[in-house]
């Protein structure tokens, strides 16, 4: 059936503004980002004359980018797998210890090596016009979790001083239905991005080059369906397309202008028999499992005998509540517990979506600033609260840093649970915690972005006394 002029489609809205959102693979490669890809900076050009090397591949690094040598210099290769032979042209060869370079011929090809789910990301493209945001897509599923793992443990070791053996959990498809099991089907969250002639499309793997693309599989299907690949937005930035659980999926036009603060669309999404409401562009997980996945885990984290319901517990970078509410669930009317995010926006929904416990309430402040506060003006018996506290911390992919821990420490809560989307932030923050008398006592890790390198751990830690 011919899909209708967009302006008639339903949940199709234009606006100013940008959604939160989680930043690209080539910004979070494990080897130093490109030249130029700092938020907010297109990276530089992808070089398409570079030369064509032989390569054993040997292992995988934190940023999902494998490593091999050639002449004694480190090579930074996409699109391969660990124990692979094969042709890779250089893109990059700024640096003197190191260059980039993309796989275009497979030599000897792993066994684990499966077409890749997305045509346009495969090696069968030109390096420059594979779309970004699928870099395992070529990988068998247990392998991309066995790699994802490898990365953990060794940022766990070498980062925290930690030695820990630990699986990557695919989702339970029970709290994922339409997910499929080869990693396709799971993101209710996709941006694609308007070339200068209107065409719509991802970019390409470390590039702002946009790309055509005949499909988004990693989207829902209910987004793959509504996604306008063949469409042209002349004077658009970029397409948001968002399938909340709990609303109608919507396609968003942004023009690249902030949409004011008290016009910005709330959307709604269930969690088991929770309904939370959220900003339609902020920040909410993008699996379609994950927040029930990491409510679980986070659940399961929490060591019982340590968690005083009178205590004063915390949600740090909080969003709209829903970690917060998981401690809730657990255990019971009588939990006190204090979100603290700095979206104001994100804090007023937190307040309302907590409502079912008299003791919770949302903040809206800097975590560093309201540690520094606490810690300034706490009075003996907060002091007292705060050490018998349980605080579940999920801070961006940054991690919560050197400051915030050092504060955190200070104040000496009974039990950290730490979410993670980012293995060696979260290995930096175990070692400065283990430092400060903490001990790592529980780790999950779940593939809540298959088909990528990102991973969500979740960590329990304990003051050792
Ligand atoms: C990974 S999200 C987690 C949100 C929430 N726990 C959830 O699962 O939905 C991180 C949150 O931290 C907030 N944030 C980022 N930096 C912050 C800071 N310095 N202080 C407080 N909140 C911050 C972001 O706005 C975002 O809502």
């Amino acid at each position: 059936m011919p899909r209708p002029p967009r302006s008639d489609r339903p949940n199709h809205a234009r606006r100013g503004g940008r959604p939160a959102r989680r930043p690209n693979a080539a910004e979070q490669a494990g080897a130093p980002a490109p030249k130029g890809s700092a938020r907010g900076r297109a990276p530089a050009p992808i070089r398409t004359d570079g030369p064509v090397l032989e390569l054993e591949v040997e292992r995988i690094a934190h940023g999902g980018i494998a490593v091999a040598h050639h002449e004694g210099r480190v090579v930074f290769v996409a699109d391969a797998i660990p124990g692979e032979r094969v042709r890779a042209r250089v893109s990059d060869t700024a640096h003197e210890r190191f260059w980039r370079a993309d796989t275009v011929e497979v030599l000897e090809a792993s066994a684990d090596r499966r077409e890749h789910v997305w045509a346009e990301a495969s090696v069968d493209r030109a390096p420059e016009r594979r779309a970004g945001g699928a870099e395992f897509g070529h990988i068998a599923d247990e392998r991309q979790r066995a790699l994802k793992a490898e990365v953990l443990r060794d940022a766990l070791s070498r980062f925290g001083g930690v030695e820990r053996d630990v699986v990557v959990q695919a989702v339970d498809p029970a709290l994922a239905p339409g997910a499929r099991a080869d990693g396709t089907g799971w993101r209710t969250r996709v941006r694609l991005h308007v070339a200068a002639d209107g065409a719509v499309g991802p970019y390409a793997a470390r590039s702002h080059t946009v790309v055509p693309v005949a499909s988004v599989p990693l989207a829902v299907d209910e987004l793959a369906a509504l996604a306008p690949l063949s469409e042209r937005f002349p004077g658009a930035v970029s397409i948001d397309l968002v399938a909340p659980s709990g609303a109608d999926p919507q396609l968003v036009v942004s023009d690249g202008e902030r949409m004011p603060r008290g016009e910005r669309p709330v959307t709604s999404e269930v969690v088991g028999d929770r309904r939370f409401t959220v900003d339609r562009d902020g920040f909410w997980q993008v699996h379609r499992g994950a927040a029930a996945t990491l409510t679980k885990a986070v659940q399961a984290a929490v060591d019982a005998d340590r968690f005083d319901p009178r205590a004063a517990n915390l949600d740090l970078y909080g969003g709209v509540g829903l970690l917060a509410a998981a401690i809730g669930d657990r255990f019971g009317d009588t939990v006190r517990i204090t979100s603290v995010e700095s979206d104001e926006r994100a804090t007023g929904h937190a307040g309302a979506n907590l409502a079912d416990w008299v003791g919770a309430r949302a903040l809206t402040a800097r975590v560093d600033r309201f540690l520094a506060e606490l810690e300034a003006d706490a009075s003996a018996g907060e002091r007292a609260r705060l050490r018998e506290a349980t605080v579940v911390l999920d801070p961006p992919r940054s991690g919560a840093g050197r400051d915030v821990v050092d504060r955190l420490a200070a104040l000496r809560p009974a039990q950290l649970v730490y979410v993670a989307c980012d293995p060696v932030a979260l290995a930096r923050d175990v070692g400065l915690l283990r430092r400060q008398g903490y001990e790592l006592e529980h780790l999950e890790a779940f593939d809540l972005f298959p088909n990528t390198h990102h991973v969500e751990a979740v960590a329990r830690l304990a003051a050792i006394v």
